[in-house]
């Protein structure tokens, strides 16, 4: 037997009546039973509805009886926990129902004595329902959780990725900014040499001329050209020509302070511009420094290159307001230094640009001259010193140009040699002169021979030996009445290839005469490595052998050199007795010059011939 449960105190002072409203009213089961056997003494509206079961049918018989308790198990859990605890509240168990179908309740339980009597009262909340809400919920909520973790885990990934994009982004707009900055450096400066270019210069230059005019100071330009660089690039080829304006470059920035600016305009073509200056001696000393500079000994690729260039001043405000007009300043006064023959400087004048007006018209009719027929050949005699005989003439250009008359050669083949004109103008002089000699040597003067002048340009570029091949055969002249005259210019270049052209015009047959001897580099080497069979002792030295003591030693000098080569000399210029009789004194077997005629047509060339043959036969 179970031990007696405690009594609940009944409220005496409520009204039975609405006890029992309470009673019937509540939606919750609640029943009342004896605890002695369980049988039910009551149970309300909400006990039927539950259970299916009517009041009459249940009063009396025990829930266990009628099957509401699934089991006695379940019941006896119940009843111990209400006898350990003295009541129940919300008890979870499960109860039948109507139709037999198990349901989830919260009981509660308490036991009531009433006239010594101890009855059961519990009261039973149907929470089947709420449970599918809760269990649903639940569902939801894990349902929720797992959405939200799935979708924090997609944004921590998408975090990550984003992360990712935006440092490749960062990356991408960094490579950007550095292009944009290449770019922007590309556009302002020159690719070989790394210093402004055009572009920039301009702006510099207008800078330099606002400076100058708020200061009252003065501003210089330097047009800078490098002399005979088409021959280094010609000869030794394009990349030994980066390779020394590379170098250039280099030299003329170690000539300027800081704050000014050396640019490249392309090819051999540099410009300096100097801010602050008082008046022109700063820029005069800034060109000597760059000449000095140029004239330092330059290795490129194992050759030995003389460098030297010509600069032209042009000075802010004297010789232009802005910078278009400062450049053009400039330009033609390095041009003008260029004419006074290279390596040197000059400051602009205004004469100067009607000389450049002069060498622009030379320049344009220059193109008409040979299709409109203007060029002459005119020959001057070289004789044998030994016999006072005309053996050759050396062959000189003249232009009878319409409207200036005749021009002499050195004002316009250098337009020639710069155009590149000089390529079909020398092949010109060469075929005529050559069916001239096939000509005089048809009428008899079988010894003669004739020298033609080539320039570097002309003599460097390939193929060159068979278009002289040619025209020799096409005249019907033996390559050994022809000698060619070259300059030293064209020896700076010892390349191989250079070589080699040069040796495939010997191996013709002909012979190679070096102009000017004394005047350029003069460096023996070349005699022994070129193929060249004479000499020509340059005018400037003749001229002064009868008063210069210098003069004289290096006239002597260099035929004594010469004869120990076994090359012939031949002395240029030769105007007296006195340098002729000192010549020959001293070995020197050909001379020309105006002693023995000035150049001339070829009528009267043939005259002098002419005259000779005749001499010569009445002498026999
Ligand atoms: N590439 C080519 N160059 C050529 C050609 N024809 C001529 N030239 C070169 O032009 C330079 C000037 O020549 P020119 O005005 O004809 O002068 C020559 C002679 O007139 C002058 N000379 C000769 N003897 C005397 C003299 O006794 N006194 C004096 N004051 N002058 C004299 O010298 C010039 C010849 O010199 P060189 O050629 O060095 O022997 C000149 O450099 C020519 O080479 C051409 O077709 N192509």
């Amino acid at each position: 037997m179970r031990s007696p449960l405690p009594a609940t105190p009944v409220m005496e002072s409520v009204s039975l009546d609405i006890y029992r409203r309470v009673f019937f009213s509540s939606p919750e089961f609640i029943s009342i039973s004896r605890l002695c056997d369980a049988r039910y003494v009551d149970v309300n509206p909400g006990f039927e509805a539950f259970t299916g079961l009517r009041r009459d049918e249940v009063i009396g018989r025990s829930a266990l009886a009628l099957g509401i308790w699934p089991d006695e198990g379940t019941r006896d859990l119940m009843l111990a926990s209400l006898e350990q605890q003295g009541r129940l509240h919300l008890f979870p168990t499960h109860l039948r129902k109507r139709g037999g179908e198990l349901c989830e309740v919260e009981l509660s339980a308490s036991v009531a004595r009433i006239e010594g009597e101890a009855f059961l009262i519990c009261v039973v909340r149907d929470v089947t329902e709420r449970r599918r809400s809760e269990d649903e919920l639940r569902l939801y909520r894990d349902r929720l959780e797992y959405l939200i973790e799935e979708r924090t885990s997609a944004l921590r990934r998408s975090n990550a990725e984003l992360r990712q994009t935006n440092l490749r982004l960062e990356e991408a707009h960094q490579r950007l900014l550095d292009t944009e900055k290449r770019l922007r450096h590309m556009a302002l400066h020159d690719l070989l040499t790394g210093l402004p270019n055009r572009a920039l210069l301009q702006d510099r230059v207008t800078q330099a001329i606002s400076q100058a005019r708020r200061d009252g100071k003065r501003a210089a330009i330097l047009f800078i050209d490098l002399d005979h660089f088409k021959h280094v690039n010609d000869s030794l080829g394009h990349l030994v020509g980066d390779r020394l304006l590379q170098i250039v470059a280099g030299r003329l920035e170690q000539c300027v302070r800081r704050g000014d600016t050396v640019a490249r305009l392309g090819g051999d073509e540099f410009v300096m511009c100097l801010g602050g200056l008082d008046d022109g001696g700063g820029a005069a000393v800034v060109a000597q420094k760059i000449l000095a500079a140029l004239d330092a000994s330059t290795v490129v690729e194992g050759h030995e290159l003389h460098v030297t260039g010509s600069i032209g001043i042009g000075l802010y405000p004297d010789d232009g307001p802005h910078a278009e007009a400062l450049l053009q300043a400039a330009d033609t006064a390095m041009y003008h230094a260029k004419s006074r023959g290279r390596n040197s400087f000059s400051f602009f004048t205004p004469a100067l640009n009607e000389a450049v007006q002069q060498r622009l018209t030379i320049e344009s009719q220059l193109h008409q001259a040979l299709p409109r027929g203007e060029l002459r050949l005119h020959y001057q005699p070289q004789v044998d010193l030994r016999n006072g005989r005309i053996v050759s003439a050396e062959v000189l250009l003249r232009w009878q140009q319409p409207q200036r008359g005749m021009i002499a050669p050195n004002e316009f083949i250098p337009v020639a040699e710069d155009t590149g004109l000089i390529l079909r103008i020398g092949e010109w002089v060469l075929r005529e002169a050559c069916a001239q000699l096939g000509r005089w040597r048809h009428e008899g003067h079988r010894e003669l021979s004739l020298a033609v002048n080539l320039s570097a340009r002309q003599v460097l570029q390939p193929g060159f030996a068979a278009t002289v091949a040619g025209i020799i055969a096409q005249a019907g002249v033996p390559a050994s009445s022809l000698v060619l005259e070259i300059t030293e210019s064209v020896l700076m270049q010892p390349s191989e290839d250079n070589l080699a052209l040069l040796h495939a015009l010997t191996d013709l047959g002909l012979k190679l005469s070096l102009d000017d001897f004394g005047t350029g580099y003069s460096s023996l080497s070349y005699l022994k490595r070129f193929p060249i069979s004479e000499l020509k002792i340059d005018r400037s030295f003749v001229d002064g052998i009868e008063q210069d003591e210098n003069d004289r030693a290096i006239a002597a000098t260099v035929i004594a050199m010469a004869r120990g080569l076994r090359l012939t000399v031949m002395a240029e210029g030769v105007e007296t007795a006195g340098q002729e009789a000192y010549l020959r004194a001293n070995g020197c077997g050909l001379a020309q010059g105006y002693r023995y005629g000035r150049p001339m047509p070829a009528d009267d060339f043939a005259a002098l011939l002419a005259r000779q043959a005749a001499e010569s036969v009445s002498r026999r």
